[in-house]
């Protein structure tokens, strides 16, 4: 191994590198280009972008769909910066907070030419950096040599794609004694994932027998429910349940997954609550910022079953997807028990719109 930085090592760099409005140096397929995320974007680095070439803007079908634009590539819509363009346009186009304020975004010039491979790099990046999947592009010549004049991170779209696709591997990095007031004694332990992603956390209740069907929770992340309380969700009275009954059977394992917002981040779940209170619902939510409906990978938390030793479980869930999955990780789901707490009147249509949209059961 050499001492300079893995694929893995340079994508991580990319993340932070995004979100610092930094540009990152992408290459393949014959092309180059400089890839920034727009919402980090600042009006200097802008004018010193368009000193190398011109702009392009990328975004997600899902936003393109909100702007009432073809996306000529599937999958995304690239757009060429009009040279009056300014930072306000390109906030305008990638956020949405302001659409029902501003509609009208135009002239707008989509790109149906050349390869959009690049596009989809940066904005796969951007997703995986929690930032709005909305990213400028500049084309440029010799990459290799553009990233080590400039000091920027270099990445092959190749190595993009393979680093993106497969799972970080997780290791625990500690485990300790937690007596808990509504599961009773407990064990919580830390994952890291190799590639300096967000820790994940596994909760075990009482001693679970490995030989035996685990009562398990696989629960993302809520600031919103599981610390403040919300009545938007059902997520804090869910966490709670869960530990109690786990504490009533003696055993079980809940698994606390850092995958805010059904994967977007906190920062993107308060966008989509401001559109919610614009009267979009949580998935016409995500689509109008350019997210997929649910952005989590749950092969995480198949991951950290196994490696506590769990390969049967009773799932809390309600929703299907979770029991899919498990059981396409190789894990054995022998039953579904329902989780049906937390109902308010807030939250109401937020849980019908899950079992409309969502196939949630309720
Ligand atoms: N993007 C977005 N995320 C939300 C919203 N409301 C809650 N969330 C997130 O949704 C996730 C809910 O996770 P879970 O309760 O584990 O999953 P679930 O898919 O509802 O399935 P079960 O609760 O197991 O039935 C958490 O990450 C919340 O932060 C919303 O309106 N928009
Ligand atoms: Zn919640």
């Amino acid at each position: 191994m050499t001492l300079g930085p893995t694929s893995i090592e340079r994508l991580t760099r990319a993340r932070g590198d995004l979100r610092m409005g930094v540009p990152v140096v992408l290459a393949g397929g014959g092309a180059a280009a400089l890839a920034v995320a727009v919402e980090a974007l600042d009006s200097d680095r802008l004018t010193a972008l368009r000193g190398f070439g011109a702009p392009e803007l990328a975004l997600t079908a899902r936003r393109a769909a909100t702007l009432k634009m073809a996306a000529y590539d599937g999958d995304l819509l690239r757009l060429a910066l009009p040279e009056t363009a300014a930072l306000d346009w390109l906030t305008a186009l990638a956020d949405p907070v302001d659409d029902l304020r501003v509609p009208l975004k135009g002239p707008l010039r989509a790109m149906r030419e050349g390869s959009a491979d690049l596009h989809r790099a940066a904005l796969l990046l951007a997703k995986s950096a929690r930032l709005l999947p909305a990213a400028l592009l500049v084309q440029i010549a010799d990459p290799l040599a553009f990233a080590a004049q400039h000091d920027l991170t270099f990445l092959r779209l190749d190595e993009i794609s393979e680093e993106l696709a497969r799972l970080s591997p997780l290791d625990e990095v500690v485990a300790a004694r937690l007596p808990m007031a509504a599961a009773g004694a407990g064990r919580l332990h830390i994952f890291r994932p190799e590639d300096g992603g967000d820790e994940h956390y596994a909760i075990e209740v009482g001693q679970p027998d490995r030989a035996k069907p685990v009562l398990a929770r696989l629960h993302s992340a809520c600031f919103t429910g599981d610390v403040l309380g919300s009545l938007k969700c059902d997520c804090g009275p869910q966490l709670h349940a869960a530990l109690a009954q786990m504490g009533a059977e003696g055993a079980g394992v809940l698994l606390y997954l850092n995958q805010e917002g059904r994967g977007i981040g906190l920062a993107n779940k308060m966008r989509a609550y401001s559109l919610q209170d614009q009267g979009f619902d949580t998935v016409e939510a995500n689509h109008r910022l350019g997210f997929e409906d649910d952005e989590r990978d749950f092969r995480i938390g198949a991951a950290i079953l196994a490696k506590l030793g769990f390969s049967q479980v009773k799932l809390l869930t309600n929703n299907p997807r979770k029991v899919a999955m498990l059981q396409g990780c190789g894990l054995t789901v022998t039953e579904r028990v329902p989780l049906q707490v937390g109902k308010n009147a807030e939250n109401a249509a937020y849980l019908a719109t899950k079992a409309a949209k969502s196939g949630h059961l309720m």
